[in-house]
């Protein structure tokens, strides 16, 4: 205790003290720092004091911002310190190095103006040794241990010194002097002489200092965040732009998309026209923003451009005799077609210019037009396309839309250059017979302009909106019939008909093509599956009767799937046998099953030939009479001519009646009815006129036509027998329905030299003028004889034995 009360000589404080007013913070006993010295009134204090024991005094001014402070104007407590050191500047200036001692209160001022003077009295700390402020200078000091922890401002030299300080008031000091507090707050810890209170002051400033740092650190580490994940973007993409630097590709995608676009129109043969137009567009691209919509427009645009075919096509190299083979292989039978297409090459070759041809393939549903196309390619060494116009009624799906609207595109021919990537392919173009027409424009008219030599050489499609030429593109249009193709569009092609099979050209088909390519569509081998003879003839006959292939092949594929789930099952072992007996196991019961003649065995009844879409087919008309009012009714979807028709039969059938014994008042006392089954396909034309008169004088006769007999011809009004279309398809149908004996009219028998001799074979067909001819074929020696035969110089059997 006595040690304690043991004062240094040097730090015997005197009452009176010279005293500098300072306007930052108040400085704490117990500390060592510098202190700069700038007024003139102010040095002259550090040099009086410097002369004598070296103390001074420092007081807080009230109002920092005081220009020339006197006595009053400072707080009254200050802190006595020691002048260590004293550095004159340059400039005028001092710096001093101070070592502040204790507390002391202003008793009065010696003098008010500078230099201040005052008697003072020295504060010492007073409670400084319970057990709180034990307990307090502890929770300070950990306190603060953690603050100086998570900030670097509180250096470890900061933290070393506070570890020495062993008096409680001075922890508080220090802490305080560090602090960032305000400089009243501070004044007022100076003030405050019970160590307790002072140190619970200090405390509740180190909690809020924590705060302000948690805030601090919170904020911090959001904006490090941001700043990092920028920076790590941008690294990475500074990466990524080196990486594909160095392996050479684009940079971005926009300036990769325009480099690609560059390189092809410059290095493209586009026309003039184009050129200007694409530069425009590229120059347009390159400024604009990747995210805007117009951006994709015409970025698609351009690639569309860009992947047409622009090069002049190579001149047409093939040789015709290669073609020859190729057209045999592919294709069984189809002789005449095959030549038709060889005459057409032949030309092709000799002339030089390919331009407008324009080859049309009709012919019944799966006759091989696709199939001939395909091989037309493949002769000539072309690429292939193909798109239907089939119910097409938007002339945009050829000529494509504009490109101000909304997903436009380019049409299908565009579209299959940009595919085949080829001037020269051959396009086939399906069912041009089907075309439709509404208020979205003519497809037909837009077709027209697409297949127009005159016109196709600067074919502008809507969406591309430049010349194109077209006129080294191949066309093969394909249609089932010629009726429905709008004239200026047929006038420009070439015709090829094909017109069906028969049951030995079907079988021969069959076994050759169909069923290997169906074998291998179901991964079958060959040699695990047989057909006998009697089976192909079989799906001919009762599973397969039109003109095409379709169903033959449909059948096959479908006892081809059934065998190929029974090998995977293990309940066939191969190969396996098909004869005509398995048929029904296979594909179920016969579709055709009825056989014409039955149908046609009672009278009133007659067979005749028709044409249609699906090429030709034989037509049963039926003929009933109930007796009643005279009267003729007509069923079984009959076109407007075909009704005609069956009005010109039953006048003529009245007409006539006489003749053939017929009861005079038959027509009058009774109500026929006639109709054509299978009515809900719709039927059209004259040819049926005499099958229907045939069948009106069975019925008003009494008496059955003579078997095996199928017939076509128009009639007239007064029974001449006029020519008909489609004979070859006629009788193709009338032999696959194992009829043999058919009745045509005369001009038609110059169309019996097209017909194949293999067709023709066992058939024997009866030309007549007059439908007396007719009937004296069917119903012979039924009619008057001498009328009946009146101007008879033919219906006599014609054809091959
Ligand atoms: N003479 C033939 N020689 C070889 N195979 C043929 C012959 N005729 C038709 N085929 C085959 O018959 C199937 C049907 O032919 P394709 O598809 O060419 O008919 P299509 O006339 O184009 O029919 P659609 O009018 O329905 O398009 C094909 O598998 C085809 O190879």
């Amino acid at each position: 205790m006595a040690e304690k009360n043991i004062i240094p000589a040097d730090q015997i404080l005197p009452n009176k003290l010279f005293i500098i007013p300072l306007n930052g913070r108040p400085i704490f006993p117990g500390i060592f720092t510098p202190l700069m010295i700038s007024g003139q009134e102010d040095m002259e204090v550090v040099n009086k004091s410097m002369e004598s024991n070296g103390l001074i005094g420092l007081a807080l001014l009230k109002d920092p911002e005081t220009e020339s402070p006197v006595g009053s104007e400072l707080h009254s407590v200050g802190t006595v310190a020691k002048i260590v050191k004293r550095i004159n500047l340059p400039d005028g200036g001092m710096n001093i190095f101070i070592s502040t001692l204790k507390r002391f209160k202003i008793k009065k001022f010696i003098t008010q103006e500078q230099p201040i003077s005052a008697a003072v009295d020295y504060l010492d700390d007073i409670n400084d040794q319970s057990d709180e402020v034990k307990a307090l200078s502890r929770a300070l000091l950990t306190e603060m241990k953690q603050l100086s922890e998570n900030n670097p401002i509180f250096s470890e030299e900061v933290r070393l010194n506070m570890i020495n300080i062993d008096h409680p008031g001075k922890i508080a000091d220090f802490i305080t002097s560090i602090l960032n507090i305000k400089r009243e707050d501070q004044q007022r810890i100076l003030e405050t002489l019970d160590v307790q209170q002072r140190m619970e002051q200090v405390l509740i400033f180190i909690k809020k200092e924590q705060e302000l740092l948690s805030i601090q650190k919170k904020i911090q580490q959001q904006i490090n965040e941001k700043i990092e994940k920028s920076q790590r973007e941008y690294f990475l993409k500074e990466e990524l732009k080196a990486i594909k630097k160095e392996l050479g590709m684009p940079v971005d995608a926009k300036s990769g998309e325009y480099q690609r676009f560059r390189e092809l129109i410059d290095t493209l043969p586009l026309p003039e026209e184009v050129r200007e137009t694409v530069e425009r567009e590229l120059e347009k691209f390159s400024l604009m923003d990747p995210n805007a919509s117009e951006f994709i427009v015409t970025r698609n645009y351009l690639d569309t451009v860009v992947s047409l075919p622009w090069e002049e096509p190579k001149p047409e190299d093939f040789e015709l005799e290669k073609a020859r083979k190729i057209l045999d292989a592919d294709h069984y039978g189809l002789d005449e077609v095959k030549e038709r297409i060889i005459e057409f090459l032949a030309v092709r070759k000799l002339k030089k210019d390919t331009k407008g041809s324009i080859i049309c393939l009709v012919g019944a549903p799966g006759v091989g037009k696709t199939s001939v196309g395909k091989s037309i390619a493949r002769a000539l060494n072309k690429q292939f396309f193909r798109f239907s116009v089939g119910g097409m009624r938007d002339e945009a799906e050829i000529k494509g839309h504009r490109r101000t609207y909304v997903g436009a595109m380019p049409g299908k021919i565009i579209q299959g250059l940009k595919i085949v990537k080829s001037r020269n392919p051959v396009f086939m173009i399906d069912e041009i017979d089907k075309m439709g027409a509404s208020y979205q424009g003519d497809p037909s008219s837009a077709l027209l302009e697409v297949l127009d030599p005159e016109q196709n050489v600067s074919f502008r499609d809507n969406y591309l909106d430049l010349p194109f030429d077209i006129s080294t593109v191949l066309f093969i249009v394909t249609a089932n019939t010629l009726d429905t193709i709008p004239r200026p569009l047929l006038d420009r092609m070439e015709v090829i008909r094909l017109s069906g099979y028969i049951e030995q050209e079907k079988i021969a088909i069959a076994s050759k093509y169909i069923i290997p390519k169906s074998l291998s569509r179901h991964g079958l081998k060959k040699s695990q599956v047989r057909f006998t003879k009697a089976a192909l003839s079989g799906i001919a006959v009762n599973y397969a009767r039109e003109a095409g292939m379709r169903n033959y092949e449909k059948a096959v594929d479908k006892i081809h799937r059934k065998i190929a789930t029974r090998l995977v099952l293990k309940e066939l072992e191969p190969p396996v046998k098909i004869d005509a007996a398995d048929l029904e196991e296979y594909l179920s019961k016969p579709i055709f099953r009825e056989d014409v003649k039955k149908q046609a065995a009672v009278p009133g009844t007659a067979v005749g030939l028709a044409w249609t879409n699906f090429g030709g087919d034989i037509l049963v008309i039926e003929a009933v009479s109930n007796p009643g009012k005279e009267g003729f009714r007509i069923t079984g979807q009959m076109g407007s001519v075909m009704q005609e028709s069956a009005g010109i039969a039953y006048t003529y059938s009245r007409h006539i009646a006489g003749r053939y014994k017929v009861d005079k008042s038959f027509f009058e006392k009774n109500q026929i009815h006639l109709h054509i089954p299978a009515g809900a396909t719709p039927k059209d034309g004259p040819s049926a006129g005499i099958t229907m008169t045939a069948a009106l004088m069975s019925l008003a006769t009494g008496k059955k036509l003579k078997a095996d007999f199928a017939m076509t011809g128009e009639l007239s009004l007064v029974g001449n027998v006029l020519p008909i279309g489609g004979l070859k398809e006629k009788v193709i149908a009338a032999r696959r329905n194992r009829l043999k004996k058919i009745i045509i009219p005369k001009p038609n028998e110059r169309d019996l030299d097209e017909i194949p001799e293999k067709v023709r074979k066992g058939l024997s067909f009866y030309p007549v003028e007059r439908m007396e001819e007719v009937l004296d074929l069917l119903l012979p020696g039924v009619g008057t004889d001498g009328e009946t035969k009146a101007g008879t110089k033919s219906g006599k059997k014609k054809g091959t034995p």
